[in-house]
């Protein structure tokens, strides 16, 4: 890969994008892909133009080898890197891994704070300094590409920090990265430590000076910006930003950052943004990590608007609420989520796009029906507003109408039915019981009405998933040879019983006027016939 810093011509830097979600993202517990899963995320990376894929650490398992090979030999558009320890067996694995690669690219690393020299590696510093310059220079004999890291970097001494660069640099390393390898730094002492080497280190300003973070205290995104105002021109990431415990800095989260607030890190990438919802779909569905939903760029709320007064914004203007386009991150539009909070202009807007045009009075009783349910129902779906205006829309003209319903019913006892109608303009109220709740309500109905058609149907069926679904009943009744259909839809079941039955009797009333005309001023009854 060349190691222009300026390579897009916008006359800003570059800043290339490291991907190392088939790496560092595997090494979160539990994440292990399969080659096949490898290669498909892969292929995902390459369409989203990231500059280097770390496919691996080559010297880890026959299975990374594999998987470093067979991308090195998919992979056209990328640089494609295996890690390797400051070793000799890890370095020429890494190498024959990469024999396909167009573009490959050996990351050799050892660390330099005092603890791991110490503790982990028991190494002298000396003896780090040398093998650092004798692992660079033999991954300098197998490519030209090559990187080294400083692991551990953000907790080494700042001195001892310049000696192992410099012995990087003068080695032949191409890319030196500097990790926060337990994500311990703030962003003030990132960009200070990558100020500190460009300014001492003889040589650093002819390499490419990279950023790698994790996130155990949640600052891996911050500190890989800081590093790029200080001159990093390369950041690692992975997508999701999945990687080693609290994980990596998220690649979505770096690009679109960049990409929206270039007037504070003016650089670019040639990242395909519109490819990243599609890339964080896909590791997440290979990995089985899910996405939490308040995750920036990615998250399922991320570009979704509940409150009605943001949701009025949005109509207006997206800008009010949104600082990037969904359609920059590849998604189709921003979603308006239908809920307690939203308002009248949501609503309609809601209403419109799934084709309906109400009255006034309709959509007002409708959007009170639709608030009431949203207190009642965690999420609120498209399939509950069209059944709750079908529902609104099929009673408006009717001249029966259910104004409540109250039940109550215990296992081993008769059930009792409170119904309110509004019959003609006027509430008409009683208390009936009934072998269940269901039953209960359509007796005190009846006595209402004054008269019993007969039930010939009675189904139920939940609107959506969950136990806070609405109910939809239908109710078939038969009055002298004259039949009619009810549909009714409440979060209530017996409510939404009570309403499909109501809707059958003003239909049946209807059909009766038709037949047989005579004065309707008031509902009286003509048959008493009992349907149980
Ligand atoms: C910060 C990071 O993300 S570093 C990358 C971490 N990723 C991984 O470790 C995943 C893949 N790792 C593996 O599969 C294995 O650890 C292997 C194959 C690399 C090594 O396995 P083993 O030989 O069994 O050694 P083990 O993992 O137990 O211990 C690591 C050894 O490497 C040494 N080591 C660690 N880092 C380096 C380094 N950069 N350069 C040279 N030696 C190193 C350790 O000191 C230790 O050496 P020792 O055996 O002499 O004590
Ligand atoms: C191997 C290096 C780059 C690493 O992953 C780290 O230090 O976190
Ligand atoms: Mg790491």
């Amino acid at each position: 890969m060349s190691q222009e810093k300026t390579a897009t011509g916008s006359g800003q830097d570059h800043l290339y994008i490291f991907d190392t979600t088939l790496r560092d993202g595997e090494q979160s517990p539990g994440a292990s892909m399969t080659l096949e899963e490898k290669l498909r995320i892969a292929e995902t990376l390459d369409a989203l133009k990231v500059d280097v894929i770390e496919a691996g650490f080559a010297i880890a398992s026959e299975g990374d080898f594999a998987c470093v090979k067979a991308v090195a030999e998919q992979v056209r558009g990328c640089t494609v890197a295996s890690l390797a320890r400051a070793a000799p067996g890890d370095i020429e694995r890494a190498a024959e891994a990469l024999v396909p690669a167009i573009r490959p690219r050996i990351h050799t690393f050892i660390a330099t704070s005092p603890l791991h020299m110490k503790v982990k590696l028991q190494m002298q510093p000396e003896a780090v300094l040398e093998a650092i310059h004798a692992s660079v220079s033999k991954a300098r004999g197998h490519v030209d590409d090559v990187e080294w890291s400083a692991e551990d970097a953000t907790r080494s001494d700042p001195d001892f920090l310049c000696r192992a660069v410099e012995a990087a640099i003068r080695a032949g390393a191409t890319t030196v990265n500097l990790p926060d390898t337990v994500g311990y730094a703030t962003p003030e002492e990132y960009s200070a430590m990558f100020a500190d080497i460009l300014a001492r280190v003889p040589g650093a300003d002819g390499v490419i000076l990279s950023a790698h973070c994790h996130n155990d205290l949640g600052l891996a995104v911050a500190n890989s910006l800081a590093a790029v105002k200080a001159g990093a021109r390369q950041v690692e990431c992975t997508i999701n930003g999945i990687g080693e415990r609290a994980g990596n800095a998220a690649m979505e989260e770096i690009v679109m950052a960049i990409r929206t607030r270039g007037d504070v890190v003016p650089v670019t990438t040639r990242v395909e943004t519109t490819e990243i919802t599609k890339a964080s779909r896909l590791v997440s569905a290979v990995t089985g990590f899910a996405v939490q939903n308040n995750k920036a760029i990615v998250g399922a709320n991320a570009f979704a608007h509940e409150s009605g007064i943001h949701q009025d914004g949005v109509l207006k203007a997206a800008e009010t609420y949104e600082i990037m386009t969904p359609e920059s991150v590849g998604l189709n539009r921003s979603s308006l989520v239908m809920g307690k909070h939203s308002g009248r202009h949501a609503f309609a807007e809601k209403l419109r796009e799934m084709g309906y045009t109400l009255g006034e009075n309709a959509f007002q009783e409708c959007f009170k029906r639709f608030k009431a349910l949203g207190d009642r129902k965690k999420h609120i779906y498209d399939e509950d507003i069209i059944a709750l205006v079908d529902d609104e829309v099929a009673t408006a003209s009717n001249r029966i109408r259910v104004v409540s319903v109250t039940t109550h019913s215990s296992s081993g006892a008769k059930a009792v039915s409170d119904v309110t109608l509004d019959i003609d303009g006027e509430e008409r109220s009683t208390v009936v019981y009934g072998e269940g709740p269901v039953d209960a309500a359509f007796n005190a109905i009846k006595d209402l009405i004054g008269y019993r058609p007969h039930l010939q149907l009675f189904q139920v069926h939940a609107v959506t998933q969950g136990t806070d679904a609405q109910a939809e009943c239908t109710v078939r009744l038969e009055e002298s040879g004259r039949t009619a259909n009810g549909q009714g839809a409440h979060e209530d079941t017996v409510t939404a019983a009570a309403r499909a039955y109501v809707a059958a009797v003003n239909k049946l009333m209807v059909k009766r006027e038709k037949t047989a005309p005579q004065p309707v001023a008031s509902v009286t009854p003509d048959v008493a016939a009992g349907d149980g």
